[in-house]
């Protein structure tokens, strides 16, 4: 057990990485008492069956108040919502904070209504899984993982401490960028990704006949990898690319032209190029399995970021 970070923690939304931090926060013993609020009464209700919280709430003001850290838990378009709704209720010098998979536009919605004296930390773990809703988490989730924090300026250093330890006690790794940086790299190593997902699962269910048993059939392979990350959370999902819009569409250029580079290469039999590609990415695989997956993946993602800025600029008249 490690000393309480907090005295009451209130969570608002609690499908899987809500869920998650309840069971971290009760497990390692981080908070005195947990709040819960989330928008159906069904999830509410099935909250209060699993035992996540101390009490429980329709209401997110109600469950904020008096609370010392807030944490956002909803599919991100659903934020700026949660904020206002909230607002009213903080407890000056408490911490706001959120989990979502996007951040600078989260950034934009939520911080008009931090009240003065309240702290906001915004907070990415990097960390989930295709499930979602209350019972699909669990206290370790965190466990070795991620956690990005993306204060605005002007944050007291002392607020995005304290945070750090509540995420460092659920066994995350603490790392500190701007939300700009943030999106840049998750949308490389997680966004663009999770598209690729949707979009081969689409294109395959969309050839008829394949659909009818092939798929199943004989998606022991690649295609089936792709099917779980295709099974993810469609409103989730949805809002992660209506509002890493630019991002997306910046790392999504880059993959295109990668594309047509391998489509040639196959129409022109150029094996070399394909054996070059193949060698380099394998060894990055590699390097991500001797690192630590969670160490590397980040690490790769900052390099392409920075490869593309360092391009950008040279470009730049
Ligand atoms: N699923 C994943 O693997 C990860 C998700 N995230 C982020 O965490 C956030 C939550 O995702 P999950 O827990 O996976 O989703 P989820 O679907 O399991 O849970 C979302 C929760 O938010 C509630 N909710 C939806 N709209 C609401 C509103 N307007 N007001 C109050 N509650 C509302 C739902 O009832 C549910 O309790 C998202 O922003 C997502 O980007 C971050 C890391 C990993
Ligand atoms: O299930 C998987 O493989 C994931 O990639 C989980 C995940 C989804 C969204 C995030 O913002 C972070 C992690």
């Amino acid at each position: 057990m490690t000393e309480p970070v907090f005295g009451k923690l209130a969570l608002i939304g609690i499908g899987l990485i809500g869920s998650s931090i309840a069971r971290a926060a009760r497990a390692y013993g981080l908070v005195g008492e947990i709040a819960i609020s989330t928008r159906r009464p069904e999830t509410l209700a099935r909250a209060r069956e699993l035992g996540l919280g101390d009490l429980y709430s329709a209401d997110p003001a109600e469950a904020v108040r008096g609370a010392d850290c807030v944490i956002v838990s909803v599919p991100v378009g659903a934020s700026g919502a949660v904020a206002e709704a909230i607002a009213p209720a903080l407890k000056p010098g408490a911490i706001v904070s959120d989990v979502g998979s996007v951040k600078g536009d989260v950034v934009k919605q939520m911080a008009p209504f931090i009240p003065e004296g309240v702290h906001f930390v915004p907070a990415h773990p990097v960390a989930g899984t295709e499930h979602s809703g209350p019972d699909a988490g669990f206290a370790e989730l965190f466990r070795g993982r991620w956690c990005i924090l993306t204060p605005v300026p002007g944050t007291e250093e002392a607020a995005t401490e304290r945070l750090a330890r509540f995420w460092a006690a659920m066994g995350s790794k603490v790392e500190t960028m701007t939300p700009e940086h943030h999106d840049m790299v998750l949308a490389i190593t997680s966004h663009i990704p999770h598209l690729i997902a949707y979009n081969i699962v689409g294109t395959a269910a969309d050839l008829e006949k394949v659909t009818e048993s092939e798929v199943i059939k004989f998606s022991a392979g690649g295609f089936r990898d792709f099917t779980r990350i295709a099974a993810s959370d469609p409103t989730m999902w949805r809002d992660v690319f209506l509002h890493n819009k630019d991002a997306v569409l910046e790392m999504l250029g880059r993959f295109i032209e990668d594309l047509f580079v391998l489509q040639r290469a196959i129409r022109y039999a150029d094996g070399d190029a394909l054996y070059d590609l193949f060698a380099r990415t394998r060894a990055i695989r590699r390097s991500i399995i001797d690192v630590g997956q969670d160490t590397a993946a980040p690490d790769f993602g900052r390099q392409v970021v920075e490869k593309v800025t360092a391009e950008a600029d040279a470009a730049a008249p």
